[in-house]
């Protein structure tokens, strides 16, 4: 391409905020209701450790969901193979914090990113460790991946959410009535609403992702094997009963949060934090996706070639 990539960034900033299509912000999260949703950043890690910006790529948002990917990763390097047997890897094709697929199949969540699933693998994540424990493992594994120790845990929105979370309240203990949950649901549900309240910046986000892009400055977190089973289970499962959609529009491994946030990999290429608040029917960030979709149109990087 004629343009550099470093302009066309550029340009996709100018274009997202004329069309002003924002989508609306989550209002299930009280604190998250209170976000202005026109706002938009991406930020771009390459191979040669240069990262490209455009838009508000510095301004902190809450990951949500995006925290999903660190914590399967975390517990993959830790205990492996054994998570499978309490947690499935098919996508969903239900909302994501849907109850409805757990009582058919009795406690055994569809994939580690609905609700249901996070929250079992939140669980394995609390073997022989308190909340607090836990919760500076995760983020101490964050820190490690983005090599930035300012990122933090928002604990207004972490508190926003323990007094509306009644849904995820419900799956954990639901989860515990069929045995899929180990420790007491209360302190499953405090670590996960805690992990998801997590904050960072687009630029810290495409800095923690560089390992699931196995880009050389990247620091080693896992091995490479489960690095390729995230990838496939955020191509399958990422968006939810979106993720077919935006397999088909984005075609690169990614993961939303009802923050807004956008975690995208292209293998070898790049490592992509985007974000814009206001979502779509499926709680995917809106103009978010279309970002990814314009991205992966203009440098060739879906998977699919
Ligand atoms: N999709 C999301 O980002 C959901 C995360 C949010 N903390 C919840 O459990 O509802």
């Amino acid at each position: 391409m004629t343009e550099t990539l470093a302009d066309f960034l550029d340009r996709l900033n100018h274009e997202i905020r004329l069309a002003g299509d924002w989508g609306s912000v989550a209002d299930y999260i009280p604190e998250l209701a209170r976000v202005d949703p026109a706002q938009f950043g991406i930020a771009v890690a390459l191979p040669d450790g240069r990262l490209l910006t455009a838009g508000d790529a510095e301004t902190g948002f809450s990951i949500q969901s995006v925290s999903k990917v660190f914590s399967l990763a975390a517990v993959l390097g830790r205990i492996g193979e054994q998570l499978w047997l309490r947690v499935g890897r098919e996508p969903s094709g239900d909302r994501f914090d849907s109850i409805l697929l757990l009582e058919q199949e009795k406690g055994r969540p569809r994939n580690p990113f609905i609700n249901a699933g996070a929250l079992v693998v939140t669980d394995e994540l609390l073997t022989g460790r308190t909340p607090r424990q836990a919760l500076s493992e995760l983020l101490g594994f964050i820190r490690a991946a983005a090599e930035d120790d300012a990122i933090h845990i928002d604990k207004a929105v972490a508190r926003s959410e323990a007094e509306t979370g009644h849904r995820n309240a419900a799956l954990v203990h639901y989860l515990r009535s069929y045995g899929n949950l180990r420790n007491p649901p209360d302190h499953a549900l405090g670590t996960y609403i805690h992990h998801c309240a997590i904050e960072m910046s687009c630029v810290q986000l495409a800095r923690a992702g560089r390992f699931l892009a196995g880009l050389p400055d990247a620091p080693r977190m896992i091995a490479p094997r489960k690095v390729r089973r995230i990838n496939a289970l955020m191509m399958t499962c990422g968006q939810y009963d979106g993720s077919g959609n935006f397999a088909f529009r984005v075609g690169m491994p990614a993961k939303s949060g009802v923050g807004g946030g956008l975690l995208v990999i292209a293998p070898g290429k790049a490592s992509i934090g985007i974000w814009s608040p206001g979502l779509d029917g499926w709680g995917n960030s809106l103009a978010g996706t279309l970002a990814a979709e314009r991205l992966a149109e203009v440098t060739g990087w879906s998977v699919f070639g």
